[in-house]
């Protein structure tokens, strides 16, 4: 369905990847300093109904860390493996993010920790923050954290915290804990708190950090400094959840966004680009041939090339812009 006067169309890139990844459930998409793919992944662990118990707590450290690479370098033109790493360190990998040295800043769900992780080959553990294993919601714990977002003025880190805490933590470069912050005041007379807080992306040009709502379905913006409430962008088209969204400058500024499966409403799996200032859902996108299956983090390369990694389907999907000849 194209909008009106639309020019623009993203189509999947369906020759992408050349060769096989090899996969397991990916959870976090990043790009690294080259403006390459960074995929992270669960080789073979999955996070299936029975993983956790009712204190959050993870039940198959028995299984050991997964001795697959998570951590894949991939340059993005034919999908090639540049770099292969995180072999024996994560139970339940989820977010990834990269910082100006190129470290990895990485959340695993079972450890309950965020980890800066040297990308040198030798995943050095530069930082942890939270306890492994041990579930908490004071300022040292987390309890299975999403994402991660730096912020490239300060250095800051923010932490998505997470499936059981309904909150955003900040911290300084090296760890200090700073603060942090529950929903936005979309709704003058109630908060109404974030649930399952599950992507965060830094937006370079207006110095905010916007959080993917997930089960509510919505998108939240605040100012990076201060976490005053800027804006919310909820659609329908969403259908009730939103998994993970990424941002770009161009365009005046352009918030990539992917949907879903709602236990209440169903709606179609789809990428969205979404007008940063006017809200306006200016493009949606998906899989030639199948279906998305649990698109899960979305990542957009400066080539405008926007790569959407899939927990259910094992597969990160590709996707181009493809400028549109409007027949007269
Ligand atoms: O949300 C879930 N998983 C995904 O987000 C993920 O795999 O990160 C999930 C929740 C309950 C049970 C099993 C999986």
């Amino acid at each position: 369905l194209l909008a009106e006067g639309q020019d623009f169309h993203l189509e999947q890139d369906s020759a992408w990847p050349q060769g096989s990844l090899q996969l397991g459930q990916v959870s976090g998409l990043a790009l690294d300093s080259d403006s390459n793919l960074v995929i992270f992944h669960r080789g073979d662990h999955q996070w299936g109904a029975d993983s956790f118990n009712s204190l959050a707590r993870y039940q198959q450290r028995s299984l050991g860390p997964i001795q697959q690479s998570t951590i894949l370098v991939v340059e993005p033109a034919k999908g090639n493996i540049l770099k292969a790493s995180g072999r024996n360190m994560f139970y339940l990998p989820h977010g990834i993010t990269t910082d100006k040295e190129n470290n990895y800043w990485v959340t695993d769900v079972a450890l309950h920790q965020v980890l800066k992780v040297s990308s040198d080959g030798r995943d050095r553990i530069l930082l942890a923050l939270g306890e492994a294993f041990t579930p908490g919601s004071d300022s040292n714990h987390f309890c299975k954290p999403t994402d991660v977002a730096v912020d490239t003025e300060t250095g800051n880190i923010f932490v998505s915290d997470g499936y059981c805490n309904s909150r955003i933590l900040k911290f300084s470069a090296d760890g200090k804990y700073l603060s942090e912050w529950g929903a936005g005041s979309s709704d003058r007379r109630r908060r109404i708190p974030f649930q399952i807080p599950h992507s965060l992306v830094f937006l370079p040009d207006r110095k905010e950090i916007c959080v993917a709502d997930r089960e509510n379905g919505r998108i939240q913006c605040f100012i990076a400094e201060t976490a005053e409430f800027v804006k919310e962008i909820k659609k329908d088209e969403f259908g009730g959840e939103v998994f993970a969204i990424t941002y770009s400058t161009a365009g005046g500024g352009l918030i990539f966004a992917v949907n879903g499966e709602s236990p209440f409403r169903s709606a179609p799996l789809k990428g969205f680009v979404i007008n940063y200032s006017t809200k306006d859902i200016l493009d949606t996108f998906s899989p030639n041939k199948k279906d998305f299956k649990m698109p899960h983090d979305i990542v957009e390369t400066r080539d405008g090339s926007v790569f959407v990694g899939d927990a259910g389907s094992k597969a990160v999907f590709k996707f181009t812009t493809q400028k549109l000849h409007r027949s007269v």
